[in-house]
């Protein structure tokens, strides 16, 4: 299920009062890691007598901190389990106390300082695992010189034979410096404690980090101080909005759509498809009318008559202007969620009224972003840049725009203008053909749509309210439902039919399915 993530200092200051109560937090996380440990371990085997703690080798890079200690204690348990484990000492200190468990436990330790940088080499090429316990979220960027030769010369010639985990986080994590990535721990899994570090989940992170796990160590984590979220598909079920037995209608929302062309009528067909397969009240179409007739072709339930709407949105499939101003003029008096998708990000920095005083989300790929980013910087922003950073160049367009922005991607990421992101996971990579984007906008207006009514008419119930992080939420489920959609096709035509089958398996489970007592 969802994740949020929070700052590394948040999770430390939940740790204080709960070690001054005495709290046993180091061995709640050591204990964890020993099983993550043991099971990595079990999962290399190929014959099943080797899938075994017994015999295998494991090396711990043990830092000066408690980083190692969780290490340390971790290496302990593995050795009472038959693991022959080796300790690099690292510094001239370590967490004292995990050192001498792991010592009891038969553990050897070898000082980095003492023996030749070839035995501790050789150490670490023969480990079936490998525990980076050098340091964790008391570090500091940058490893003495010693340690990372060390990394470098075990890397060296590629990917390590053995499995690596890193513990809490990998230690001297800097996406930001691909020049000594070849220095850096690369990560199989990557064990975190208490919660999910925020700075684990940046998509340029994910090679040193490899699979992120969370181990609840019993903290009091403060969600209004999350920095994220990660989404993943179980919260669709979960999550995604079902209309109540009192609703109607107008209750469950009604989306506008402008979008499509005389040039690009399919944008229009593909994105009122997806918005009426997501489970809402009423889309009207308010595009071109060649357009229009087209879309009630395939969807008689479709309106095209003007009238009172919950979002709107437009863009895919570059609309006439003609068709824009009016549905813009349209929702001016109201607070109604606009999404702006391909030829309406336009509209941005226009000081447009009608992007002011309600929620907007922009929808731009990364070559839409860099036109859009490079227009209002006033700087030469090109697409490679936004793509290898995803997360950071969302958050600036939202920041420098003041909207929502959903940078479409490999990795798809959200982000609001105070820095608050939610990154649901990657869809597959069939997503990747023209029109994908118009069928995302429908489900995204549509959802939209459906919050804003919810919000409107149901009154101020809890959680109802339309503030940012509600809207990338609502984003998040959108970006879920296209990426179930995208595995069941392979064009966007059949992406924007398949939308319908995934709400339609939300709104109406196979009972048979359930497993629940009859
Ligand atoms: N506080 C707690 O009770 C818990 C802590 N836990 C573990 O403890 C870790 C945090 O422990 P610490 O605060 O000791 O921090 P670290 O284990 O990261 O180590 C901090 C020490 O490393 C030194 N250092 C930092 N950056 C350096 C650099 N670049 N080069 C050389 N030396 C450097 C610092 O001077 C300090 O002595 C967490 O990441 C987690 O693994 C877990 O056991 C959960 C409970
Ligand atoms: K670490």
């Amino acid at each position: 299920m969802s994740e949020r993530a929070y700052p590394g200092e948040v999770i430390r200051a939940a740790e204080v009062p709960l070690l001054g109560a005495g709290a046993p937090l180091m061995e709640r996380a050591a204990t964890a890691l020993a099983l993550y440990s043991a099971a990595a371990l079990r999962a290399r085997g190929r014959a099943a007598r080797d899938r075994r703690v017994a015999g295998s080798r494991v090396c711990v890079l043990a830092g000066p901190g408690n980083n190692a200690g969780d290490a340390l204690f971790a290496a302990a348990s593995l050795a009472r389990g038959g693991a022959q484990v080796s300790i690099v000492l690292l510094f001239d200190r370590t967490h004292d106390e995990g050192l001498r468990a792991a010592r009891r436990a038969g553990a050897r330790a070898i000082d980095l300082a003492a023996v030749p940088a070839a035995d501790a080499l050789e150490t670490l090429r023969r480990a079936d695992l490998v525990l980076d316990g050098i340091l964790g979220t008391g570090g500091r960027r940058g490893l003495p010189a010693h340690i990372t030769g060390l990394i470098r010369d075990w890397r060296r010639g590629g990917p390590t034979p053995g499995t690596v985990i890193a513990v809490d986080v990998p230690s001297d994590l800097d996406p930001a410096d691909p020049e000594t990535a070849g220095e850096r721990i690369h990560a199989d899994h990557t064990v975190t404690f208490g919660g999910l570090k925020a700075e684990l989940i940046d998509p340029r992170v994910r090679r040193f980090t490899g699979r992120v796990h969370v181990v609840d160590i019993g903290l009091d984590l403060d969600a209004a101080r999350a920095a994220a979220e990660v989404m993943v598909g179980p919260d669709l079920a979960a999550d995604f909005p079902r209309p109540r037995a009192d609703d109607h209608k107008y209750s469950r929302g009604v989306l506008g759509v402008v979008a499509g062309s005389a040039t690009y009528p399919g944008a229009g067909v593909l994105t009122t498809t997806s918005a009426v397969g997501s489970g809402i009240g009423m889309v009207r179409y308010l595009g071109a009318a060649s357009v229009a007739d087209r879309v009630l072709t395939h969807h008689p339930e479709v309106v095209t008559a003007e009238g009172a709407v919950d979002a709107l949105v437009m863009g895919s499939g570059d609309p006439e202007d003609e068709f824009v101003a009016p549905a813009l003029e349209a929702i001016a008096d109201t607070d109604v969620p606009l999404v702006l998708d391909a030829g309406s990000l336009a509209l941005v920095g226009d000081d447009a009224a009608a992007l002011t005083g309600r929620p907007v989300v922009l929808t731009p790929h990364a070559g839409e972003l860099a036109r859009l980013l490079s227009r209002l910087l006033g700087e030469d922003v090109s697409a490679s840049r936004i793509t290898a950073d995803p997360l950071g160049w969302a958050r600036r367009a939202a920041s420098r725009t003041g909207h929502i922005v959903l940078l479409k991607g490999g990795s798809t990421v959200i982000a609001c203008p105070d820095g608050y992101a939610v990154l649901p996971e990657s869809g597959p990579p069939s997503l990747a053909t023209a029109g994908s984007g118009d069928v995302l906008s429908g489900i995204i207006g549509s959802l939209l749509a459906g919050a804003h009514a919810r919000a409107t008419r149901r009154g101020a119930e809890p959680g109802e309210s339309l503030d940012d992080r509600t809207i990338a939420r609502t984003l998040g489920l959108a970006v879920l439902v296209h990426n179930a959609a995208g595995s069941r096709c392979v064009n966007a035509g059949q992406l924007a039919t398949a939308v319908g089958d995934v709400v339609e398996g939300l709104l109406h489970p196979d009972p048979s399915a359930s497993d629940s007592p009859r």
